[in-house]
Formats: structure tokens, sequence, C-alpha cells
């Protein structure tokens, strides 16, 4: 179904895309202009298959002077264009809408230069996360972020929606560890922020404004990034809990006994291991509870940290704030426990038609909304799960259902912001809003915030070509 179809939107006056215009664009970038419809097919469509455009072009610069060039030309004929790295965002920020030109940076896939001193990373904007992580694992770094959607999404995509994934909870978000950006403005000025100094107070932070932007106030060519060392011994504990407080507090403990090592901390529910066992074909290490938690510690000593990984569950089995566990050390084994957690979404969309809520809280509320919402819906949901990562207070409440209701739909949201807004979370906590989420800016947002978003973006991109119908609201909301 077009999104146009399913939700209440209006395509905005911008020009239609003419035979002139292909012209113009094949001149620029000859052969990478494509309107093959299979093509389209691709780039018009989220992976989630929930969200779908009908754009008739897909241009692929592999410059940022091409990049330039077609955004000068766009923004004089008024075209609206929808940026897209490896289109694997959860809130429809990187299809079009309507007809939107698709940007591809799929052919802006070259590394620039590492300083293998400083761990600092400059590329274009189209590598892949993982062909980066290895290209520095090579050179013995590793990159500050990591996310299941690895093999596929673009660093430059990551910057744009300020991806958070499974290693902030040690390395901090984009915000901190990217240290420059080149981006093409909506007009087709290059503005040139690809520096790679630690500290710069020189005026205002420009590059901060397009982390999180999600293409709407330009287009990241380029990425320069800190990249920390490749920790020479990675642990993986695999535990189960009797319940959502022994999962803070042995969050506690290991903040505690583990910190200045601790890498990761995540947690999914019973429900989640049932949805990867019975999809995705993956086993259980222990036995059956209500919460799984999965703690990676990243240290320079393999015995130190083995000697405080055994201190540590010691203390949580002997106290029964975990029940069962399981501990990994060698790859093999690291790779196939996160694939518990990394696959859920995968196995969620096996489940049915998934409505994702992506949602910041204080930590001891983040469970409660998964039990009001699971017997608020009762019978009419197939599946309601939470998981996350719980060191940074952010739950992933995912609802399945056989197919899309609009009933099921009404009966989750708002319901699920006005929870949110009333303890003071985030309505998006990583993931942006996109397409999906836009118009419930205002219960994470005051209007003093968003309408001076409104006047950044109308400063940067006065006819609004730049991923229309996306994060800010709709005039009319
Ligand atoms: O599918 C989701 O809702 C979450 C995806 C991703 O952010 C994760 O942490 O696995
Ligand atoms: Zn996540």
């Amino acid at each position: 179904m077009l999104t146009c179809d399913r939700y209440p939107v209006r395509r905005l006056p911008f020009a239609e895309v003419s035979e002139e215009d292909l012209a113009f664009f094949e001149r620029i970038i000859p052969g990478r202009v494509s309107t093959d419809p299979c093509e389209l097919k691709l780039g018009n469509v989220d992976w989630l298959k929930m969200v779908r455009g009908c754009s008739k072009v897909l241009l692929r610069p592999k410059t940022t002077e091409e990049v330039s060039q077609i955004l000068r030309y766009c923004n004089k004929r008024n075209l609206a264009v929808n940026p897209q790295g490896g289109n694997t965002g959860m809130v429809g920020g990187s299809v079009p809408v309507f007809d939107e030109i698709i940007l591809s940076t799929a052919l802006m896939n070259q590394v620039i230069s590492f300083d293998t001193m400083a761990g600092i990373l400059v590329c274009q904007a189209g590598c892949i996360l993982e062909q980066l992580n290895q290209y520095v694992e090579e050179r013995d770094f590793i990159m500050p972020l990591d996310l299941g959607a690895k093999g596929s999404c673009h660093i430059g995509g990551n910057v744009a929606t300020n991806a958070g994934g499974l290693r902030f909870l040690r390395y901090g978000s984009l915000h901190g560890t990217v240290l420059g950006l080149e981006v093409v403005l909506a007009d087709g000025l290059v503005l040139d922020c690809l520096t790679s100094l630690r500290k710069d107070n020189t005026g205002y932070d420009l590059k901060q404004l397009f982390i999180g932007s999600e293409g709407t106030l330009g287009v990241i060519t380029a990425v320069s990034i800190l990249c920390p060392r490749k920790p020479k011994a990675v642990n993986l504990a695999f535990l189960g809990c009797p319940g959502f407080a022994e999962v803070l507090k042995t969050f506690s403990t290991c903040k505690g006994m583990l910190g200045e090592i601790l890498s990761a901390y995540e947690f999914m529910d019973n429900k989640c291991m049932q949805l990867v066992e019975n999809h995705l074909r993956l086993s259980n290490p222990v036995k059956e509870n209500p919460f799984y938690v999965l703690i990676e510690t990243s240290g320079s000593n393999a015995g130190h940290d083995e000697e405080k990984l055994t201190n540590f569950l010691e203390q949580v089995m002997s106290s029964g704030l975990v029940t069962d566990g399981t501990v990994a050390t060698d790859n093999t084994k690291i790779k196939m426990l996160w694939a518990l957690r990394e696959r859920i979404t995968e196995a969620l969309s096996r489940d049915g038609y998934v409505y994702k809520y992506d949602i910041s809280l204080p930590m001891e509320k983040l469970y409660d909304i998964v039990l009001d919402i699971r017997s608020r819906l009762g019978q009419s949901a197939k599946s309601v799960v939470g998981y996350g990562h719980l060191g940074d207070g952010n739950l992933h409440l995912n609802v399945t259902a056989n197919s899309y209701s609009s009933s099921l739909l009404k009966a989750i949201e708002p319901y699920v912001y006005e929870w949110t807004a009333r303890h003071h979370g985030s309505i998006s906590a990583e993931h942006g809003l996109g397409f999906k989420k836009k118009d419930f800016i205002g219960y994470s947002k005051t209007q003093e915030a968003i309408l001076l978003m409104q006047q950044i973006k109308g400063t940067l991109d006065p006819k609004g070509i730049l991923n229309p119908y996306k994060t800010l609201p709709s005039s009319s909301s």
C-alpha cells in the first residue's frame, strides 16, 4: 500500500521530474541515473515494508561535487529530494513519501584517510558500517557504534539519524564521536566542517545540527569519526533473571563491579526469546526465565577481566538476581549469543505486522509500559514484547498483529506517547522521527523548541526540498 493511501498526507507543490531533468542528471552522472522499475521498487519501500513512495528516479552520485550539482539544480527546479543510505531505518525516514528523487549514497563508499595514532577515520557517507569496522579492526581499532543492521546501513545514514545501537553505553552518542562532517546544503553549497580535531571551540558547532536531522537540513557526504582501540579481551555473559526488578539490580551490581570494562547491557523478555526460537530456530542457551540480559565486557587484560566477571557472576547468582547463565569468550559463541538479541527485530517482522516504539524512560519505569500495553490490548495483539538497551534507559516496545489495523493503532497511539511524556521520557530514543513519528514530536519537545527547529529548517532549506514530510510536524498538526 502506498504511504499516501494509508496516511493522511498531501503532496506539497514541488515540480515533477521531466525528460529534461533526466537528461540533465544523465549529463552530471552518466550511467548512474536509474528509472528501472525493479531498482525503484527497492528504493521506494522501507525494509519493514510499511511505507512506500512512488519515486520515478534514483540517482547515484560518487562525489561531493556531483551531489552539489544535483542539489543546486533540484533547488532551482523545485524538485524534492529524498537522501537514502542503507535504507534500514525504522520510522520511514529513508524512503520517499510521494515522488521525491531518491539520492542514494551507495556509490560514495571510499575511505578517505585513517590516522593510526589518533584512531580517526575519514570516509565518504556511503561506506557500510560493517565494512568500516573490518577496515579499522585490521588496524587495531573498532567503530564506536554497532547495530544489528551493520551489514547494510551506511555511516552517513547512521550520522543523519544519530543511530545509537549496542556500544552506546560505552562509547556514547555520535554527537561525541563524530569530529567533523562535510554536508551539501539544499542550494548545493558544500559546507566543509570535516575537521579531525578533538577540541575546537571556534563558534557554533555546526556539524551537530546535521547529526540526527534525518536528511532534512543537508546531505552528509563525508564523516570524520573517532574510533576506540580494539579491546584485547571481550567476554559476553547471557543470563536469566526471575523478574524485572532483578534485571535492574543486576545492572546496578554490574556497574559497581564491572564499571570500567562494561561495554553493553541489553535485556529482552521471554516473549522475545520465544519469537527468536519459533521464527528463527535459535535456541535458548539457558533455562527459561521471564527476562534475559546480555552483559559484554571489553578490556585490555583478559586475566583481570575474567576475574572481575567471575566475582560478579558469583555475586548475582548467590543473591538470586540471576538464576542461570552462560559466558562466551570465543568469537563464535559470542556471535551466537549476540544473535539472540540482535535478531529480535527480524523475528518480530516474521510474526506479522509490527507496531514499533522506541522509548527512553527512567530505568525503573522501563518495563511498566510493556505490562500496561499488554493488558490494554489483550487478545487484539498477537505479541507485545519489550527489549532494548537497558543501560541507556532505552526500551524497544513492539506489538505485532496478523495485519495492519487502524483500530489497533488507535488503541496504542497516542496512549504510548502520553504515557511516555507523563514520565518525562522521549518518544524516540534512537530511531528518529522520520515520517511515522514526526507529528508526535510535541510529546517530547516544547512548542518553542519546535518553532526554532522550523526556523532553522527554513533558513537552511527555504524551499523545503530536502526530505519533505519528515521529522518536523506537518503544518496542519
Ligand atoms: O526493531 C526495533 O524496534 C529495534 C531495532 C534496534 O534498534 C535494536 O536495538 O535491535
Ligand atoms: Zn535499538
